[in-house]
């Protein structure tokens, strides 16, 4: 974005988002768009960009595996390459909320198919993953969780401990790897999930070494709908490189699995997890594998100067 210099340096993008985490969108099938972190920092200003919780970059597996071992690995596997960036043009794993909006915007550019009931794969840092569409739902299988310091934490319950402005104390939370990194901490009530004072980032103890997001919990127990038991939780995030957002994919899905460890064995797998945003719904299966069901919404195109 120049001041004097009235050419365009951005090609077009388009803006979604999904249960309000936002993104700007941008198809570069060639890899022509190298994203430095600064030119994403500037574009996803609030006040004096456009605005976004990050960049998303469409370019070709075959294209991306140059430079990213994920497609390298990938192969022929899935056509497309999702290349996500933080707020502060720091690049991330995996965006859960990110990946259905990538695939909405595929569909949308005409870059790829889905038709109802198919699915599309897609190249992500975390590897090669399957966004389902039902209607206008998107599922995506989001991979397998993992816990940083292995069972034993899970068998604990927590591993670290989290400092909160405006919680008091010190929380214990529970680290896991989705595969991007989490801390779900838990709060006893809706006051206290709304004291949170998430304007600067909650303090981690031991601090993980890339950082992590971290995500407030309160459990308000259970409901069946269609036959099917779902916990359900109400949620909020400070994302590592954003700040709080009003939603994270790859959080709830933390977020679910530390409220199943915590609530024992006769706990659902299924999970409504409801963020300032919107709702999300997560399926904890077998073999650590977790889904992600939630909307995603194209809200417009932006020509940036
Ligand atoms: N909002 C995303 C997660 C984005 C990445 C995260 N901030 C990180 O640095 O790991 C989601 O929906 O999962």
């Amino acid at each position: 974005m120049t001041s004097l210099d009235t050419s365009p340096r951005w090609p077009r993008l388009v803006k979604g988002h999904g249960t309000g985490n936002d993104f700007l969108l941008l198809a570069d099938p060639t890899g022509e768009r190298e994203l430095a972190p600064a030119d994403v920092a500037a574009l996803t200003d609030r006040h004096r960009g456009i605005g976004a919780d990050g960049v998303i970059r469409a370019v070709r597996t075959s294209v991306a595996a140059a430079t990213e071992p994920a497609a390298a690995a990938a192969g022929a596997d899935a056509e497309w390459f999702m290349d996500y960036r933080n707020a502060d043009g720091s690049v991330s794993e995996m965006c859960g909320n990110g990946l259905r909006v990538f695939v909405a915007f595929l569909v949308d550019e005409g870059l790829a198919v889905l038709p109802d009931g198919g699915h599309l794969d897609v190249v992500t840092r975390a590897g090669t993953l399957r966004v389902h569409r039902t209607g206008v739902d998107l599922t995506a299988d989001m991979g397998r969780w993992g816990v940083p310091g292995g069972d034993v934490a899970l068998a604990a319950g927590s591993d670290v401990l989290v400092t909160v402005a405006g919680v008091a104390g010190q929380r214990p939370g529970l680290s896991i790897t989705m595969p991007n990194p989490h801390v779900v901490i838990a709060v006893a009530d809706d006051a206290e999930l709304a004291a949170a004072d998430l304007t600067g980032a909650p303090l981690v103890d031991p601090v993980p070494a890339g950082g992590t997001n971290v995500e407030i919990v309160r459990a308000e127990g259970e409901v069946v709908r269609e036959g099917r038991r779902y916990g359900v939780l109400r949620m909020r995030v400070h994302e590592r490189g954003v700040g709080e957002t009003l939603s994270c994919g790859t959080g709830a899905c933390a977020a679910a699995l530390a409220a199943q460890v915590w609530a024992g064995p006769e706990a659902p797998s299924d999970w409504i997890v409801h963020v300032p945003g919107g709702t999300l719904v997560v399926a904890l299966g077998p073999d650590r594998a977790v889904s992600l069901s939630g909307p995603a919404v194209l809200v417009g195109d932006v020509q940036p100067r």
